[in-house]
């Protein structure tokens, strides 16, 4: 694992100076991700070319089409829903050029990796990403931001220049393999979105002001949810390979739970074991 120098808690990345100008973005996709990641990488002085075919781009960062956004820029990043990237890369790859980096940055990365080694082999360097942070969180002022790094076999120079990239952002930087990745985020990132959507759909107000303070932790985990086109749920759930398992599991632990609650099990047998020291 490696750990990036991260900027002190509250510290901004650098102001926009005019110091990147020759460093251009091509940004395809302009959702929710995409937007406050163009303004990052606004914020830190780098031209963001930006084509999405669906989303309204403002004028001064629209592209007419993503062969115009890719044409001469250092860096594309691929923003697309997770299930439409095949298909993007697949029309894409002629315009791309060896000079180029291209990175991914979605929530799972087992399929992304394996499309982009197929898609742009050994001679498109490219790395896949997930940055740990949204909209709601960079609202929310979180620092130090956090961004996964997977490095490409054939490219390990692009993960380097990945990782110096989310570092100038502010972020630390975590490398894993997809594989780990997927798993790690099926233990987290699927159930908490599972268990919010479910919380959700069953009509949870977490608005009321009687909401104990144990149950502020999971406001974020709804608002996630809530903030979702439902592209990300989908995602999340079912592109990672390791997410239904984490589901059945969870939903098993539940059950047996509640089959205790109801046979009323002595209470002792219901405490958590404190953690051995
Ligand atoms: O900050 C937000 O807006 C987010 O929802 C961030 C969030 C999440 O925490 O679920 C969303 C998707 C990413 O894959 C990682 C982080």
């Amino acid at each position: 694992m490696e750990r990036g120098a991260a900027r002190q808690p509250g510290q901004r990345p650098p102001a926009a100076a005019g110091r990147h100008r020759d460093v251009t973005f091509a940004l395809l996709g302009y959702g929710r991700f995409g937007q406050a990641f163009a303004g990052l990488l606004q914020q830190a002085g780098h031209p963001v070319r930006v084509f999405d075919p669906q989303a309204g781009v403002p004028a001064d960062l629209a592209a007419p089409s993503a062969a115009a956004a890719v044409d001469g820029a250092a860096w594309v990043v691929l923003a697309m829903p997770v299930p439409h990237l095949r298909e993007a890369l697949l029309a894409l790859r002629p315009q791309l050029q060896a000079g180029q980096t291209v990175l991914d940055v979605g929530s799972v990365k087992m399929h992304p990796c394996a499309t982009m080694d197929e898609l742009l082999g050994a001679q498109i360097p490219h790395v896949g990403t997930h940055p740990l942070f949204g909209p709601l969180s960079l609202a929310r002022d979180e620092r130090p931001l956090r961004a996964v790094v997977c490095p490409a076999a054939d490219h390990p120079q692009a993960a380097v220049r990945a990782g110096g990239l989310f570092r100038e952002l502010g972020c630390e930087v975590i490398e894993q393999d997809p594989a780990s990745h997927d798993r790690a985020m099926a233990m987290t990132h699927a159930l908490a979105f599972f268990i919010a959507k479910g919380l959700v759909d069953l009509g949870v107000d977490d608005g009321t002001p009687v909401a104990p303070p144990s149950f502020q932790g999971m406001k974020h985990m709804l608002a996630a949810v809530r903030g979702d086109a439902g592209h990300l749920f989908a995602a999340i759930q079912r592109e990672n390979p390791f997410a239904g398992e984490a589901r059945a599991q969870l939903l098993a632990q539940l059950e047996r739970l509640h089959r205790q609650l109801l046979a009323d099990v002595d209470d002792d047998r219901l405490a958590i074991p404190a953690p051995s020291a």
